[in-house]
């Protein structure tokens, strides 16, 4: 299996977490897409992934997966322990539905600041920005850290009382956070406490340590 993504992608951390949580990383052949040269634009790369995104999982077969939900699906089908998404009926809904909280509410909401009110992947990359929207975003993203620290005073994990697909989600939202200097607000002391029981990972403690590469 190849994996398409670029080393400290916020997106791509999600599925090189799970794979490391699932210990399946020697089975994947990682490939950098320089999303900062446009690559993940290109007709080739349009043709694995009509959206245009990273990661994508290629499988031996040639069939592409791309978005990180459906990717941590297939590598947690893969193989047993440790499960991400869920085993009764009631976690795996759950586990979606946080997952899914996680993207809008945090981690798509920074993406668009990114993209719309930052300097983004730069002008050859960013054809279209629009700051006013972009600044709406950041202010939901802060309002959806808010509530996940509400959602941490109940329980231990995003989804419940087990780590899963939704604890990773939000991780990518701390990456990206940092990476656009988005502070966590500091009353969020039950999500911070959280990340920094995240970091006793190792899937998490690797990623966190990877040096971007030059760009
Ligand atoms: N919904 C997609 C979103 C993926 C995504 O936005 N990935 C980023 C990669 S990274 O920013 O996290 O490194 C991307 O391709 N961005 C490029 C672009 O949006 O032009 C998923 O879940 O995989």
């Amino acid at each position: 299996m190849k994996i398409y993504d670029w080393p400290t992608g916020p997106y791509p951390a999600r599925i090189r977490i799970a794979l490391a949580e699932k210990n399946l990383q020697s089975s994947v052949e990682f490939v950098p897409i320089n999303l900062w040269k446009g690559e993940h634009k290109t007709p080739g790369f349009l043709a694995k992934n009509y959206s245009g995104t990273l990661p994508v999982l290629e499988l031996d077969n040639g069939i592409c997966l791309a978005e990180c939900t459906a990717i941590t699906v297939y590598l947690d089908a893969l193989v047993g322990e440790p499960t991400l998404t869920g085993r009764t009926p009631l976690e795996k809904g759950m586990i979606q539905m946080m997952t899914k909280r996680a993207e809008i509410e945090m981690l798509d909401a920074i993406s668009v600041y990114f993209h719309h009110a930052t300097p983004g992947l730069g002008p050859d990359v960013e054809h279209y920005q629009n700051r006013e929207w972009g600044l709406r975003q950041r202010d939901k993203a802060l309002r959806g850290m808010h509530y996940f620290d509400g959602v941490l005073r109940k329980q231990s994990f995003i989804a419940g009382e087990a780590f899963s697909m939704a604890d990773i989600a939000v991780i990518g939202g701390f990456i990206f956070a940092a990476a656009v200097k988005l502070p966590i607000p500091q009353e969020c002391s039950a999500l911070l406490a959280w990340f920094a029981r995240m970091q006793e990972r190792p899937s998490v403690r690797e990623q966190l340590a990877i040096v971007p590469p030059k760009h």
